[in-house]
């Protein structure tokens, strides 16, 4: 009598040790310390198992006990991959998912779970089916809008990273009001090829017209902030650059899958010797078995990010509704692969955490997608310092052709005219007769414009320069559309057309033509309405 009743008290007690952890845990979800509650629920877990395999090994173990051992080892390794994917530890917490699906395939609170992983990892179409289980179960009728939420919000990205159909009118037309738009991530007709710029680069698969999204991608970490006054910059500057190498090693160090991505980027060193990554590791949905270990110093990262982050862009973050003083550095992964070009086809916007990169102009199938790591409408000596701060010497084509013509000494002349604030419809005047007499033509007439833009737009922009130059130099019009065909299309070229639109208060022909010079700077995210809206903000007036 005694030896039976023996068991049955460890037993209790044990019960009871088991039901003062599972509230403790409980407990500690509700309150959202996840990593204790993590702790607590991985005790609960493994006695739990310990119970069960106890009892599997009884001869006739009873299925009811069985049942209920079952049910809520279920739930407490649903509520640990909670607690794990609140602390991003998406890995463990799938595992999780998929040991509580074991017992119970349609486990409402465990589906959920999964799906918003799936979502954080931009896998649309496995949330998709999460959400699409989960809503067949009984416990859904509950939280039928809560699922629904989600069902509509995966079908949207999955739509998006499907076909690269975005769209950010609303957005705009609102005046940029609330969170910017969560976006999918998206990789339109490229891969990754050796580049004659240097090292590896993006390659189109197929044609791509202007406007046409190339890539839209979520940044790895980003770090934002407003700089006001100058001293008062370069600290915060400063700090800023510390918080965002924080946010990348926090990154790394939770995600095998980002870690390894990481370390297919350039530290700028050696970089023809550089692996060439197929494409299919950038899409979230590609399965890995499993990625290798990567052992990186910090000296690496740091190469790493000094090469790759990119700033966002002012220009446009001012029509974006953004404060001038704003600056924000973030690293994504795919768009670094993008070289520089001082002949760019493509422009990059940044919408919230998203880098979106559409084609500014057309580009061919095989062609390097490019776009500008800094300003490309400027002279040459001005591009090569500031490809030497980047660390690199622009071999883009545009620059070759250039040192060839500004050794010139008439070149070299206008260059210094301009320098000492000369004339500038004099400028554009000797430059455009130079062009004739060396026999500059087509693109590389764009080129020469490009590097004297500021020359072109003060003398178009100016009465008194027009009333004297205007009929020897050629229209504005005709100007623009070659330096688009050069380096595609820029804010300034287009607040020019957008300007004189506003004085002819817009002929036909004319809002076309600002209409396409917006489509290659914002790309056909936005349509036909959003679009006057922002060339409205360019010019600072409404458009007809
Ligand atoms: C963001 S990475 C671009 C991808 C890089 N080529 C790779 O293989 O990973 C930037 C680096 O590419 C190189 N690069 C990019 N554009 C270049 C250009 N126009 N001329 C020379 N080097 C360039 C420089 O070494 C630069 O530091």
């Amino acid at each position: 009598m005694r030896e039976e009743q023996e068991p049955e008290l460890a037993m209790a007690s044990l019960e009871e040790q088991m039901q003062q952890l599972r509230s403790k845990a409980t407990e500690l979800l509700l309150r959202e310390e996840w990593r204790e509650s993590v702790q607590i629920y991985s005790q609960f877990i493994t006695l739990r198992q310990g119970q069960i395999s106890n009892t599997c090994q009884h001869s006739d173990p009873d299925p009811d006990r069985l049942s209920k051992l079952h049910k809520s080892l279920c739930l407490a390794l649903s509520n640990r991959a909670e607690a794990r994917s609140r602390m991003r530890d998406f890995a463990e917490a799938l595992i999780d998912c998929e040991q509580a699906l074991e017992i119970e395939g349609t486990h409402f609170k465990t589906l959920l779970c999964k799906g918003k992983i799936f979502l954080s990892l931009n896998r649309y179409s496995m949330a998709l089916d999460c959400f699409k289980a989960a809503v067949l179960d009984s416990q859904a009728a509950g939280n039928l809008q809560t699922i629904n939420g989600y069902l509509e919000r995966c079908k949207k990205l999955e739509f998006q990273s499907r076909t690269g159909v975005f769209d950010l009118s609303d957005w705009v037309l609102n005046g940029f009001q609330g969170k910017s738009p969560e976006l999918a991530e998206y990789i339109g007709a490229v891969q990754v090829k050796k580049s004659e710029i240097s090292g590896r680069g993006l390659f189109a698969t197929k044609n791509i017209d202007a406007g046409t999204l190339v890539l839209v991608t979520k940044a790895i970490a980003i770090e934002r902030g407003i700089l006001s006054g100058q001293g008062a910059g370069e600290n915060a500057q400063l700090v800023m650059w510390k918080n965002f190498i924080d946010k990348v090693n926090d990154s790394f160090e939770r995600c095998r899958r980002t870690q390894h991505l990481i370390g297919t980027l350039s530290t700028g060193e050696d970089e023809e010797g550089l692996e060439v990554p197929d494409i299919s590791l950038f899409r979230a949905e590609t399965e890995i078995s499993s990625y290798p270990v990567e052992k990186m110093d910090m000296g690496k990262i740091l190469s790493i990010l000094d090469v790759n982050s990119h700033v966002e862009d002012t220009a446009l973050a001012e029509v974006f509704g953004k404060n001038s003083d704003y600056y924000g550095v973030g690293l994504w992964l795919l768009t670094s692969f993008i070289n520089h070009s001082c002949h760019p086809n493509a422009r990059r916007l940044h919408v919230g955490d998203y880098l979106i990169v559409h084609a500014s102009r057309d580009i061919r199938v095989g062609e390097e997608i490019t776009f500008m790591y800094f300003d490309v409408l400027s002279p040459l000596a001005k591009r090569r310092e500031m490809s030497n701060s980047w660390g690199f010497n622009c071999k883009c084509m545009r620059c070759k052709f250039e040192e060839a013509v500004c050794c010139k000494q008439e070149m070299r002349e206008i260059d210094i005219g301009l320098e000492r604030g000369l004339d500038v419809g004099g400028v554009v005047y000797r430059l455009e007769e130079g062009m004739r007499r060396w026999m500059v033509r087509g693109k590389e007439k764009g080129y020469l414009r490009a590097s004297f833009w500021v020359a072109y737009s003060e003398t178009y922009g100016s009465e008194r320069s027009m009333k004297r130059w205007g009929r020897r130099i050629p229209e504005m019009e005709a100007v623009v559309d070659s330096v688009v065909e050069a380096v595609g299309s820029d804010d300034r070229l287009v607040k020019l057309v957008a300007a004189g639109l506003k004085k002819s208060s817009g002929g036909l022909v004319e809002m076309e033509r600002a209409m396409k010079l917006g489509k290659g700077l914002y790309g056909k995210v936005v349509k036909k309405q959003a679009m006057r809206s922002l060339l409205g903000r360019l010019a600072s007036c409404s458009l007809p």
